[in-house]
């Protein structure tokens, strides 16, 4: 049994991960904190953990966490860049659900986190951990930074265009939609139906701080610099990311063949699941569930590649991402505790 501390328990991403670890057959739940409910029974806070957890949220303790395996940070930025290093020493691998260990240009982070990085060095040590571009690294990491949302279901949108070279690296498009949860629920308290329901609105049109990040993981695919334009929209529901991808085809080429191209590229991965040409997918077929759709599109004979690509944002944009990288740094199955297909309807 791998010994869990989760540090953020009452966060949307850390009752995620409580969620899914209920039911994962190598993990045993240790420790789970947060400073404000210490000592609230997790199941009194969130009933749908009731006959699956004992625990009760503990204050954050280096000591305890130190007996740990592994440690996940729910945590807002700057909370784990600080309390890493002395569980690295004492040997613990951490996965980090923030954004502290994502970039690796730390004065574009400290200019979009908004203070300096406290721990450089783990911040290059760190694994960027998308399985599916990274998986041999995060098998031997013993930090690995979960990335960001909106990244993952960008990333995976694009990489197979720009990991062939087969569009203008330099004007890439990504319009996404995500749901209220992605504010994470100190975003959410006060933030009622009457403030969100019936409206749709862009936000951060003119940089938002996941810009970096996937401009970041895109141009290692590129092999060379990218240009995006990225806008994120906040959407009336409460999961799900659509992200909808504009690429400029280099050469003409066959659509059939790009088709073929991406089912190649993620036909061992257990999480992305290409759609037919043409597929619209929705948001509520990953609800709850680990998995990416995606699927292509073309406009009459033009040579633009459009990808829609989907998310769960507690899932595979967070939670479910955090553990299928546990399962990979432990050696485990990597579908184990993510094996449920999504909720719907
Ligand atoms: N929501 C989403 O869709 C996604 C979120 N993320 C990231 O995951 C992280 C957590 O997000 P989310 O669950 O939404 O966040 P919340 O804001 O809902 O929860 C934050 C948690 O961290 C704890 N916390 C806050 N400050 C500290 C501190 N200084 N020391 C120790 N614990 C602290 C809080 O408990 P207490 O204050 O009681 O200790 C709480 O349990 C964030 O970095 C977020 O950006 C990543 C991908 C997607
Ligand atoms: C809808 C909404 O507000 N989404 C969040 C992004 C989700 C997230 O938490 O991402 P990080 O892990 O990088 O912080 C936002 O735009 O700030």
């Amino acid at each position: 049994m791998i010994k869990i501390g989760i540090v953020g328990g009452t966060g949307y991403t850390g009752v995620e991960l409580l969620r899914i670890l209920a039911v994962h057959p190598d993990a045993e739940v240790k420790c789970i904190t947060s400073r404000s409910e210490a000592g609230m029974p997790v199941a009194d806070m969130y009933p749908n953990l009731r006959g699956h957890f004992d625990l009760a949220f503990s204050e954050p303790d280096s000591a305890v966490l130190a007996q740990c395996d592994l440690v996940f940070f729910a945590t807002p930025h700057g909370v784990a860049m600080r309390m890493v290093p002395e569980l690295m020493a004492a040997g613990v691998r951490v996965v980090d659900l923030s954004a502290d260990f994502r970039l690796k240009d730390l004065d574009v982070w400290a200019q979009w986190y908004g203070m300096p990085h406290e721990t450089p060095e783990w911040a290059q040590k760190a694994v960027y951990g998308l399985p599916e571009v990274a998986r041999d690294a995060i098998r031997q990491a013993q930090l690995v930074a979960n990335p960001g949302c909106y990244p993952t279901a960008v990333q995976l949108g694009f990489l197979p265009l720009l990991e062939q070279g087969l569009v203008d690296p330099s004007r890439l498009i990504a319009d996404a939609k995500s749901g209220a949860s992605g504010a994470g629920r100190q975003g959410n308290i006060g933030m009622l139906h009457g403030e969100i329901g019936e409206s749709f609105k862009a936000y951060g049109a003119s940089g938002h701080r996941h810009l970096p990040e996937i401009r970041q993981g895109l141009s290692l695919a590129a092999t060379g610099p990218v240009g995006v334009t990225f806008v994120p929209h906040l959407v009336p529901m409460i999961r799900g990311i659509e992200a909808t991808l504009y690429a400029e085809l280099s050469e003409p080429a066959d659509f059939d063949r790009l088709q073929a191209l991406y089912e190649e590229r993620y036909k061992t991965e257990p999480f992305v699941d290409v759609m037919p040409f043409g597929s619209h997918p929705e948001t509520r077929s990953v609800r709850g569930g680990n998995q990416c759709r995606m699927a292509l599109h073309r406009q009459e004979q033009g040579n633009v590649v459009i990808v829609s690509s989907v998310i769960d944002n507690l899932v595979k944009g967070a939670a479910g991402q955090a553990v299928q990288n546990m399962n990979i740094m432990f050696g485990l199955d990597e579908t184990q505790g993510l094996k449920a297909p999504a909720l719907l309807p």
